[in-house]
């Protein structure tokens, strides 16, 4: 079992590194176009062996996506294509209470699914984890006279991955993470406003970043499962930078990536170990 881990920054790297270090040492540094991979091996608690790769592709979901797809692409060429993408890192946490997405008409509960509206996410408060049910491109479309259109509605492409549900449902219960949409953005939110305006067209989001979509996407592109796991530093809204708490976000992110390193490996297993 081969993961690709993804975060834009250096120090988010180093802390994953750092929390899935805990269980393995790295065992080498290998340099991938654009980058440079850390590779750690930690012990599965079953199943096959597992090597985790973590990469800091840069800031911005093109970045990620171009990162990504350079990793996955020489993986395999080299004939060990990675089983996984997570896109890892700090993020804004949605922290206000808003309306009840069960209650709002379905078109505008999740207009990008089929599914029914899932239940409502717990706030994302700063500290906490955020594991994706579902990777959403939130400013990737057009502004037209009745509003923002996505690319979806325009015929194109896509604009939302759904990470598979027994993976994140066993990342979510292994560390006490918040279940929910994590929207994609390539402007970071500044004002109360854009806020409410994500969460009336977005009601099951928990957070936003600005790789996940980047990495999801290259990943579909080779049809390999992706997941973001976000580690909430500041709330979604006005700008304050010097509200965030990054020191404290990135320590959750190591003791995150400490707890779920050896479940990267084991959630396409059966009850007896084996691949499904
Ligand atoms: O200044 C530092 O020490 C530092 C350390 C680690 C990371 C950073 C970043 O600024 C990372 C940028 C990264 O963070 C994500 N992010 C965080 N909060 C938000 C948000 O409210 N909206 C969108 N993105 C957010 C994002 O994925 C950036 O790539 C600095």
């Amino acid at each position: 079992m081969r993961v690709l881990i993804v975060t834009a920054v250096p120090a988010e790297r180093d802390a994953v590194v750092r929390g899935v270090g805990a269980t393995a040492p790295e065992v080498a540094e290998l340099p991938v176009p654009g980058g440079m991979i850390h590779r750690l091996s930690p012990v599965p608690p079953t199943g096959p062996p597992l090597t985790v790769d973590v990469l800091a592709a840069g800031v911005g979901p093109a970045a990620a996506a171009a990162g990504t797809a350079a990793a996955l692409t020489a993986a395999a060429v080299a004939r060990t294509p990675y089983d996984l993408a997570v896109s890892a890192g700090i993020g804004g946490g949605f922290t206000s209470a808003r309306p009840n997405a069960a209650a709002l008409p379905d078109a505008a509960a999740r207009p990008t699914t089929e599914q029914p509206a899932p239940a409502q996410p717990a706030a994302a408060r700063l500290g906490s984890i955020v594991v994706a049910d579902a990777i959403v491109a939130a400013d990737l479309g057009a502004e037209t006279p009745d509003g923002f259109a996505a690319v979806t509605d325009l015929g194109f492409g896509t604009v939302e991955h759904l990470p598979p549900a027994p993976l994140v449902a066993a990342v979510a219960e292994a560390t006490d993470a918040v279940r929910g949409t994590v929207l994609t953005v390539s402007t970071v939110t500044g004002s109360a406003e854009r806020a409410a305006e994500l969460l009336r067209r977005h009601p099951h989001a928990a957070a936003e970043a600005m790789e996940g979509f980047g990495v999801a996407e290259a990943a579909a592109a080779q049809s390999v499962p992706a997941l973001e796991v976000r580690a909430i530093s500041n709330a979604v809204g006005p700008r304050d930078r010097a509200a965030w708490r990054i020191g404290a976000a990135l320590e959750a992110l190591t003791s995150t990536f400490g707890t779920i390193a050896p479940l990267l490996g084991t959630w396409t297993l059966d009850p007896e170990g084996t691949r499904q």
